[in-house]
């Protein structure tokens, strides 16, 4: 058997991401030699030794982190900074701490300065999760098939970077590089804004519940059930995002509404031409993803084509 990629990792916030990875990494064991786990909870350590997450929870951060290759930090963007201050004096020489939160920027500017000579800082972002959180919510197959994103700081040497990458292609994930700021814009497009459009939605058919006497929760077509999925998820997290990743959700969002804007005038005014145009290019976007096999949840997934109309 090969030596593993990792001799000791340090999951830090044992909730939906650390939990997934760790069922991942058992599942090719040629990845860590040992995974360690912490969570400042004590409901969720015991939570997390009654269900056999991580082959070691720890009662302190310091004895997770303890002679581990690589550490994890796993908690919400906006804890990252004061996770990383506690941990930096107990981190070993040569070793890599990576993140998974959904900003990049922030976390570079909170994490960085608190990590020490000698230690790689190499962010990261799987492209992959569910609404819910918790160590109960995580799978082992949560990123087969997903992105996973790392945005190593300048000067990060390659090696690093490589052994990063072949644990999270071990965890079944493709992975890319890319720039902070880069990240921050991409994902303000296809996850931040996304989400706080479904979390107004749902924030709207609440406010009409007494208009509507709760009908639009039984009534629900495909389109809203799937907008209040996106909309369970966690709070903490989601306040973190958008407070982290401010400038690029404002530009995103202030594109949005002249869009909306458009779009009101032309169902004000009866212009369907405007509607069709827009409707036509946007059903286009759907099929060149699907025909580029790059929604592999679709229905519609591999059947190589999809209809002309
Ligand atoms: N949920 C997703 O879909 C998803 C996908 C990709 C990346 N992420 C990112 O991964 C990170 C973790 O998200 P998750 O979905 O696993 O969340 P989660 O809520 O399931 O778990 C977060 C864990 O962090 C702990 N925690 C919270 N605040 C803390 C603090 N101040 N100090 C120490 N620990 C703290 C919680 O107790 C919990 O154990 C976040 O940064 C999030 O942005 C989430
Ligand atoms: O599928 C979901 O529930 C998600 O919202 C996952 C999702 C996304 O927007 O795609 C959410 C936040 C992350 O940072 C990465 C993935």
């Amino acid at each position: 058997m090969s030596a593993p990629t990792y001799g000791r990792v340090a999951l830090i916030g044992l909730g939906l991401i650390a939990s997934s990875m760790y069922w991942a990494i058992k599942r090719n064991g040629a990845l860590a030699g040992e995974v360690t786990g912490y969570a400042r909870s004590e409901a969720t350590r015991a939570t997390a030794r009654r269900i056999g997450l991580c082959d070691r929870v720890c009662d302190s951060v310091a004895e997770a982190v303890q002679g581990a290759d690589l550490v994890v930090l796993c908690v919400p963007v906006g804890a990252m900074g004061a996770v990383a201050e506690e941990i930096a004096p107990l981190l070993k020489p040569g070793a890599t701490v990576t993140d998974v939160g959904s900003v990049k920027r922030d976390v570079i500017q909170s994490v960085g300065p608190h990590i020490p000579e000698g230690v790689f800082f190499i962010p990261g972002h799987p492209l992959a999760g569910t609404e819910h959180s918790g160590p109960e919510s995580g799978f082992a197959e949560l990123f087969d098939n997903r992105w996973c994103l790392l945005v190593p700081v300048e000067g990060t040497p390659d090696d690093p970077v490589a052994r990063l990458r072949a644990l999270w292609e071990g965890m079944g994930a493709h992975v890319d590089l890319m720039d902070p700021d880069h990240h921050d814009l991409v994902l303000a497009v296809t996850s931040h804004t996304p989400h706080l459009i479904a979390y107004t939605m749902v924030g709207v058919a609440d406010d009409l519940r007494r208009v509507t006497d709760s009908e639009v929760i039984k009534y629900s077509a495909a389109g809203f059930r799937d907008f209040t999925r996106i909309a369970a998820s966690d709070p903490t997290m989601w306040r973190d995002v958008f407070l982290t990743n401010k400038d690029a959700t404002l530009e995103i969002l202030g594109r949005f509404t002249e869009e909306l804007f458009a779009l009101q005038r032309a169902i004000r005014t009866g212009d369907g031409d405007h509607l069709h145009a827009y409707f036509t290019r946007t059903r286009a976007i759907r099929r060149g993803i699907i025909q580029a096999g790059q929604d592999t949840d679709a229905p519609d997934f591999g059947r190589g084509k999809v209809a002309k109309t």
